[in-house]
C-alpha cells in the first residue's frame, strides 16, 4: 500500500472525508445536458440543446433541432440558401426547445425554466409562455438583432417570461471516456 492510499484509508476509517468541491453546478448541469442534447442534431448549420427543469430542479424535458418523427433526416432538406421555399430546412426543422417542450415527462411545464443553447425564437417564444413555462436562460445571443429574436424579448416582457444570459463558470466539462479513473475512486462500504 503506497502513501496515498494510506491516507485515503485512514481518512475513511476515522469517517473525516469531506465533500468534493469541484462538482459541477445546477445551471451548469443544465446547460450541459442541453449542450450534450445538441450533439444529436443533424443540422450542419446550427446545433441547438434545451433542457426543461422543474421547481425541484428535476429534468422534465430534453430536444435539440431536428426533422419532425417520421420526416426522414436523410430525406429532408437541411439546405436553407435553397431556390424553391420546400428545399429549404426551415419548413420542417422543429426547434430543440419545441422538442424539450412535447417531451416532457410530467403533466405540464407550468412554472419551469428552460436552458438553451441560443436565444429563443419568436416561435418557439409562443410555445414557452403557453405552456407556462416562466424562466429562459440562453447561452448565445447571437442573432439577438434579427426581428423575430427582438419579438420574442417583446413577448417575454409582456408575459414576465425572465430570461438571462448564462455566463459560464469554466471553459469547459469534459467527459472523457477513455479516462476515467475509476482505481482511484474509493469503494463503497
Ligand atoms: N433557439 C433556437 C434557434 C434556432 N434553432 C434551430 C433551428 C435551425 O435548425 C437552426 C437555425 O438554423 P439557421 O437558419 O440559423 O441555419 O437552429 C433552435 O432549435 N433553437
Amino acid at each position: 500500500m503506497d502513501l496515498a492510499e494510506l491516507t485515503e484509508n485512514m481518512s475513511l476509517s476515522s469517517g473525516s472525508q469531506t465533500k468534493r468541491e469541484d462538482y459541477i453546478d445546477w445551471t451548469e448541469y443544465f446547460m450541459a445536458t442541453a449542450f450534450l442534447a445538441a450533439k444529436r442534431s443533424k443540422d450542419p448549420s446550427y446545433q441547438v440543446g434545451a433542457c426543461v427543469v422543474n421547481r425541484e430542479n428535476k429534468i422534465v424535458g430534453v430536444g435539440y433541432n431536428g426533422m419532425p418523427t417520421g420526416c426522414s433526416d436523410e430525406e429532408f432538406p437541411w439546405g436553407k440558401n435553397t431556390s424553391s421555399p420546400l428545399d429549404n430546412k426551415h419548413m420542417y426543422v422543429c426547434h430543440a426547445e419545441m422538442n424539450a417542450i412535447l417531451n416532457k415527462n410530467s403533466a405540464d411545464v407550468k412554472n419551469c425554466t428552460i436552458y438553451v443553447g441560443l436565444f429563443p425564437c419568436n416561435e418557439c417564444a409562443k410555445i414557452i409562455i403557453q405552456s407556462g413555462i416562466t424562466e429562459v436562460v440562453y447561452l448565445s445571443d447571437e442573432k439577438g438583432k434579427k426581428p423575430i429574436y427582438q419579438a420574442s424579448k417583446r413577448m417575454f416582457d409582456a408575459t414576465g417570461v425572465k430570461y438571462w444570459q448564462y455566463k459560464p463558470k469554466r471553459d469547459k466539462i469534459v467527459i472523457d471516456f477513455s479516462n476515467i479513473e475509476w482505481d482511484k475512486m474509493s469503494p463503497c462500504k
